[in-house]
């Protein structure tokens, strides 16, 4: 196994034919390695949540490859008819809202996914146990989400997308809703699970406070993805 978790040579991304076509992203080649947490920065419209939602196998590019850990999944077409089968295996999503179903508590809301998936009750149930007592929210486990803080709801959002073992994260603005302290706090805590567990974490962030916490950069220039080495780490965090 190397230690490529996502690779993108020449992704092209286009909305719309004629005059409303629309260029997003033209030519992009990046890659991304395990045990990496790597922010996404560009402007408003640049194309940020587009390049996740493909890298995701959600958005179907224009034209390109992209490869998952070793895998080929894009050539110029979807290379498995079970795109939904590569997300639900490879990949956690993690959004801005945290989207825990208000109805199911704590740890319903982590184990449902891989339920779906086929492991059994008992298991998913340990599994999520773990992850809430690695995220140190375990005390919590059979409240609601309306219970919790927007912090503490985030890091169960954080669980459940760890809950299946993906070897992707693909975070998009997930601090956006969360004051200073709580967003370093999760941001810390997508840098443990990159190291810890060997994951690749591409998180899109407004916030150039959280940017030194990351490995890399990744930026959006001329429809290209541009890496760049983080600023110096501000001692006040
Ligand atoms: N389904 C679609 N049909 C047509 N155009 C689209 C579609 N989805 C996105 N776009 C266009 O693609 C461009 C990139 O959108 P995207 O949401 O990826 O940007 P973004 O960088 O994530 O922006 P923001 O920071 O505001 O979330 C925008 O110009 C948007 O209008």
């Amino acid at each position: 196994m190397g230690k490529q978790a996502i690779k993108a040579e020449n992704l092209v991304k286009h909305f719309g034919k004629g005059e409303s076509l629309v260029e997003v992203i033209d030519g992009a080649s990046f890659q991304v390695n395990k045990g990496e947490l790597v922010a996404l920065v560009a402007p408003s419209g640049a194309g940020k949540t587009t390049l996740l939602m493909m890298i995701g196998c959600v958005e179907e590019p224009t034209s390109g490859t992209i490869w998952l850990g070793d895998e080929k999944v894009y050539a110029d077409k979807w290379l498995t008819k079970e795109t939904r089968k590569i997300r639900r295996e490879k990949i956690g999503f993690i959004f801005q809202a945290h989207y825990l179903i208000p109805f199911l508590n704590v740890i319903e809301n982590v184990t449902l996914v891989p339920q779906t998936n086929g492991v059994s009750e008992k298991e998913a149930k340990k599994t999520a146990m773990e992850l809430l007592e690695y995220f140190e929210i375990a005390d919590k486990a059979h409240a609601m989400s309306s219970e919790l803080s927007g912090g503490q709801n985030q890091r169960v959002a954080i669980a459940r997308a760890l809950a299946n073992r993906p070897q992707i994260i693909l975070a998009d603005e997930p601090t956006a809703a969360l004051d200073s302290k709580r967003s370093v706090d999760v941001v810390k805590m997508l840098k443990k699970i990159a190291t810890d567990q060997d994951v690749a974490v591409i998180m899109v962030t407004h916030d150039e406070a959280m940017l030194p916490l990351c490995d890399r950069i990744l930026t959006i220039e001329d429809r290209k993805v541009v890496s760049h080495p983080v600023p110096e780490k501000i001692t006040m965090i």
